[in-house]
């Protein structure tokens, strides 16, 4: 394992990135330096951090039956996010609006079907919202069954973008935005209970037309094109809201997400230094409880050292023709007093 440390680790260029506006103009200036900073700088994970701005938000897409829990479950997730900014965004609110043919026989219409919505148009918002632009949402109402002509919900750039909704799986275009797709699992009883109850008080129905509506079309539709999108999901929650213990894992995960891309915007200088399978190992091994004294000093010197010798690399430097005993080399020399710091390195 040493012997593995040693040779990734050991001493070397990798603090000399040079950056071509940098570069002295001269013959000599081709000393090989450059090439082999940057080879070295690969090999370590050093890769150029990425322009400021440049990370795209984290899109999560939750799905699952009717009256399951997703607004819920996506309501715990954002009040637990306060420190970010996170937008909801419904999949209801691209329903096509009905004809009035389609209004006049309303009690034929499948709204669970996929075809009942504008993926087109939930695809070209979501491609926005993911390059970080805003984009007007369609407002839905549920009880006349149509968009909202005059009104759009502006949805502004986020951290994190929640898509909600029945079919969010069920269209690959949609599922390939996902960074991470969640879905509610709710028992059926319990579902339609909640169903019965929130559309006769919250969407203006009778309860025989919920029960007709769900035995015609959300049912089978569930049977159909919900269920089977399960398969997609990376992460099932059982019980959806009550479910705490997921809901917390969730976020957590998520938080660290996006806890790089967080510093990267608060502070504009800051570089992150990729991890490695190396430095993986020496984090782990100086967490063990159980390393000698010896090698917490070793792996710890040792990583402290990748992060100053990553540091170097963003300074600016001059070249100096030194005389070796050997022969006459140039070295770029960092700015005093870090140059004394990279000596001591390189020796
Ligand atoms: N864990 C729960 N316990 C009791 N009622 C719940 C629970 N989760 C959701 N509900 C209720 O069930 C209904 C549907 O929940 P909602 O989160 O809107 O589901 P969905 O977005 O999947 O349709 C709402 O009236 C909500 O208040
Ligand atoms: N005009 C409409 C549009 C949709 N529905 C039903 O809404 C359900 C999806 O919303 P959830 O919050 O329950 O996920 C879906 O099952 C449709 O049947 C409707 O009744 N009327």
């Amino acid at each position: 394992m040493d012997d593995v440390m040693e040779s990734a680790v050991g001493p070397h260029f990798s603090g000399l990135r040079l950056s071509p506006s940098s570069l002295p103009s001269s013959p000599s200036s081709s000393s090989g330096f450059n090439g082999t900073a940057d080879a070295s700088a690969a090999a370590d994970g050093f890769a150029p951090p990425p322009a400021a701005g440049s990370k795209q938000p984290f899109l999560i897409g939750v799905s699952g039956g009717t009256a399951s829990g997703k607004t819920t479950v996506c309501d715990m997730i954002i009040q637990q996010l306060h420190d970010h900014r996170v937008v909801l965004v419904n999949q209801d609110s691209f329903y096509h609006g009905l004809t009035e043919e389609e209004s006049e026989r309303l009690q034929d219409y499948n709204f669970d079907h996929p075809d009942a919505f504008d993926t087109d148009r939930l695809l070209e918002c979501m491609g926005k919202l993911k390059s970080g632009q805003s984009v007007n949402i369609p407002i839905y109402d549920f009880k006349n069954h149509r968009r909202c002509s005059e009104s759009f919900r502006k949805v502004n750039a986020s951290d994190v973008i929640i898509l909600e909704g029945i079919l969010v799986f069920h269209d690959q275009r949609v599922r390939d935005l996902m960074d991470m797709k969640i879905f509610v699992d709710t028992d059926a009883d319990i579902r339609l209970a909640r169903r019965i109850r929130r559309d006769t008080v919250e969407r203006g129905r009778d309860v025989i037309s919920v029960l007709e509506q769900y035995g015609r079309f959300v049912k089978p539709s569930f049977d159909d094109f919900v269920l089977p999108s399960k398969k997609y999901a990376d992460v099932i929650i059982p019980r959806g809201g009550d479910n705490h213990v997921a809901i917390d894992l969730i976020v957590q995960h998520i938080r660290t997400k996006l806890g790089q891309h967080d510093l990267c915007k608060i502070y504009p200088n800051v570089f992150v230094v990729h991890t490695t399978f190396q430095i993986r190992g020496m984090h782990t091994l100086i967490r063990n409880r159980d390393i000698t004294t010896p090698d917490f000093v070793f792996y710890s010197d040792r990583l402290i050292r990748l992060v100053v010798e990553h540091g170097l690399g963003h300074l600016p430097f001059t070249e100096k023709q030194i005389v070796t005993p050997t022969g006459v080399y140039l070295i770029p020399l960092y700015h005093a007093p870090i140059a004394f710091l990279f000596l001591r390195f390189v020796i």
